[in-house]
């Protein structure tokens, strides 16, 4: 079994056991109330600066424990201070520490949008996330079936929320333009091997059509991988490890998008 099918075992249980518990129903009375999700989309695209997308990670299935975070809430609040345009928060349990509760503090502690980074695969998911007040949602190519990916992104799109579509491959990268994606992320970390190539992006943006979000996920270490990725045509990065095992998120954040408004960067990018 590969790393991601290990997770995605323990992903569908545990969603067996909340869908056991919370019916759908609840959920799309939940969503109802709620303001409409942030526009996602537009605040990675806009203007000519490299984004930072901070994520809350207690661990990862490569490392074990990253951090004690008691406070999610806190931590988020502390990245948007720094200049993060997104918050992500891993919400998946067994490998990576995460909870809806994570989600929901977070939400209820910062204005910028929110991400729901999980192993999805069902609609139910989906409407969580909007139920919790994310504003977008990641969807992993790898780990979906070509009809799936199509009909998830329909399924966010309709609830207001914008979909991230990750890959890894050329193959993938087709899958998800096929498939409608406007926003995809190039994840440097194989899921299924757990190894990081920090090439991964600058071999694949070539192969986005310009016109879609090209976000640069994984292995960002300080402001040098920014530059490197902001050359390659990135429009935002999606940092974890580096930012949540240091002392200080909200300056190693601040240095992060420093790097990304580089003034020699501007010309660098045509879209
Ligand atoms: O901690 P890092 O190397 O900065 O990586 C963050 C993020 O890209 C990573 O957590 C991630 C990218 N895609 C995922 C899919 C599932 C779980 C986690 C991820």
């Amino acid at each position: 079994m590969t790393v991601l099918e290990e997770i995605l075992v323990g992903v569908r249980a545990d969603l067996a056991e909340r869908q056991a518990a919370t019916p759908l129903e609840k959920l799309q009375e939940r969503a109802a109330q709620l303001p409409s999700a942030k526009p996602a989309e537009s605040v990675l695209r806009h203007g000519d600066t490299v984004k930072v997308i901070a994520e809350v990670k207690r661990s990862s299935p490569s490392k074990g424990s990253l951090a004690e975070i008691s406070d999610p809430a806190a931590l988020a609040g502390e990245y948007e201070s720094g200049g993060a345009s997104v918050i992500s928060v891993l919400t998946e349990k067994h490998r990576f520490g995460g909870s809806l509760e994570d989600l929901a503090g977070v939400r209820a502690a910062v204005d910028v949008p929110v991400l729901r980074k999980d192993f999805v695969f069902t609609s139910y998911q989906v409407w969580e996330a909007r139920a919790t007040g994310a504003d977008a949602i990641l969807l992993i190519v790898a780990a979906l079936e070509q009809e799936a990916l199509v009909s998830l992104i329909e399924r966010v799109e309709s609830l207001g929320m914008t979909p991230l579509v990750e890959v890894h491959d050329e193959e993938e990268v087709k899958r998800a333009v096929d498939a409608g994606a406007r926003v995809i992320g190039v994840n440097a970390r194989n899921l299924k091997t757990l190894e990081v190539d920090r090439n991964t992006f600058a071999r694949l943006a070539p192969t986005i059509p310009s016109g879609i979000v090209r976000i640069a996920e994984s292995g960002v270490r300080g402001p040098h991988d920014v530059l490197d990725y902001a050359r390659s045509g990135a429009h935002a990065v999606l940092v974890g490890e580096s930012l949540v095992v240091g002392n200080n998120p909200r300056g190693a954040v601040a240095d992060l998008v420093a790097a990304g408004s580089h003034p020699a960067l501007r010309a660098g990018r045509s879209s």
